[in-house]
């Protein structure tokens, strides 16, 4: 479990961290997702006891990081996948750091192997492609075979073979009752991914849902077709409906549902060519959400 209460984070007069508070449970993967510039590395260095906070505290496992004595057996942490010694193989940088934390040799080919590096365990780090390194880097969180698990955009730099990969590994070890943590600028990287998400903008936490709520939220329009549209809108408008012409001829019906707009046709003898409901696609959602801070609050109360 990790928990951030009342996280105020600053750098001189930038308030990169402002009164957050959340908790991130085990068994799930949550996705922390804000636009760049939200806070999302801030909070995560800040979990790591990398940064002081200007207020309030970061825990894992009840724990401040800094305080435990094998912190990798308990959190393992991919930050910056670029931040390793580039001479050395994919092997030494990996039993460099088990041997570091009292980690037996044996996890370090054990997570070469999870990860799909143990080919190329031998080579030097510095020819290594950015997905490699992120594979590389998520190893060495792997290595302690922590209760937590928390990931600076892990998906950054992976083609589509690796986030597929990615995805199952994360959603494997929430299985296991593990708690994982990733972060992304990108809604549809985590929609696949995350069944909770934390959302901030600014510093501050904009909603706090399961992934389903969230889409939930965000009920798109419904597509109408009919030959007659001018008296299909009147009846709609008649209840409550907004209805604005679509692109070619179709209708855009908000506020009211498919099957009462299908029920309110029938009633009114009006034919229907089409009714298709839109969802707002999760992107849509978190643009939304994000937009301004005036929409913060009411976009937030509408997601609670
Ligand atoms: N070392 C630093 N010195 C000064 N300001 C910083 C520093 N690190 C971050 N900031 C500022 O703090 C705020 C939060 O940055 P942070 O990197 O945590 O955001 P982020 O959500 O991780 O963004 P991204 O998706 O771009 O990585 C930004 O305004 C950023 O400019």
């Amino acid at each position: 479990m990790i928990e951030v209460r009342a996280l105020t984070m600053r750098y001189g007069r930038t308030v990169a961290v402002d009164d957050l508070t959340f908790t991130v449970k085990p068994g799930l993967v949550t996705g922390f997702l804000g636009p760049n510039g939200a806070g999302k590395s801030t909070t995560m260095r800040a979990v790591l006891g990398l940064e002081s906070p200007a207020a309030g505290e970061a825990l894992v496992g009840g724990r401040a990081y800094v305080s435990l004595r094998r912190p990798l057996r308990t959190m393992g942490a991919l930050l910056d996948a670029g931040a390793v010694h580039g001479g050395r193989s994919a092997r030494a940088h990996l039993a460099w750091l088990a041997r570091s934390n009292g980690i037996g040799a044996d996890r370090v080919a054990a997570v070469l192997e999870q990860v799909g590096l143990a080919g190329v365990a031998d080579r030097r780090i510095g020819g290594f492609s950015l997905g490699m390194k992120q594979r590389l880097g998520i190893a060495a969180a792997l290595l302690g075979d922590p209760a937590v698990l928390m990931l600076d955009e892990p998906l950054n730099g992976l083609d589509p073979e690796g986030i597929r990969w990615l995805r199952h590994l994360l959603r494997t070890l929430a299985g296991e009752g593990r708690t994982v943590l990733l972060s992304s600028h990108l809604m549809n990287e985590l929609a696949l991914t995350a069944d909770h998400v934390l959302i901030i903008g600014r510093g501050r936490l904009i909603a706090d849902t399961s992934m389903d709520a969230l889409a939930g939220c965000f009920q798109g329009d419904v597509l109408v077709r009919t030959p007659d549209p001018g008296r299909l809108t009147s009846v709609l408008r008649g209840h409550g409906a907004k209805v604005t012409d679509g692109d070619d001829g179709a209708l855009s019906v908000r506020d009211l549902a498919a099957a009462e707009i299908g029920a309110l046709a029938l009633a009114a003898g009006i034919a229907l060519a089409e009714l298709s409901p839109r969802g707002a696609s999760l992107e849509e959602a978190f643009m939304r959400l994000t937009g301004d801070s005036t929409e913060y609050r009411t976009a937030q109360e509408a997601a609670r």
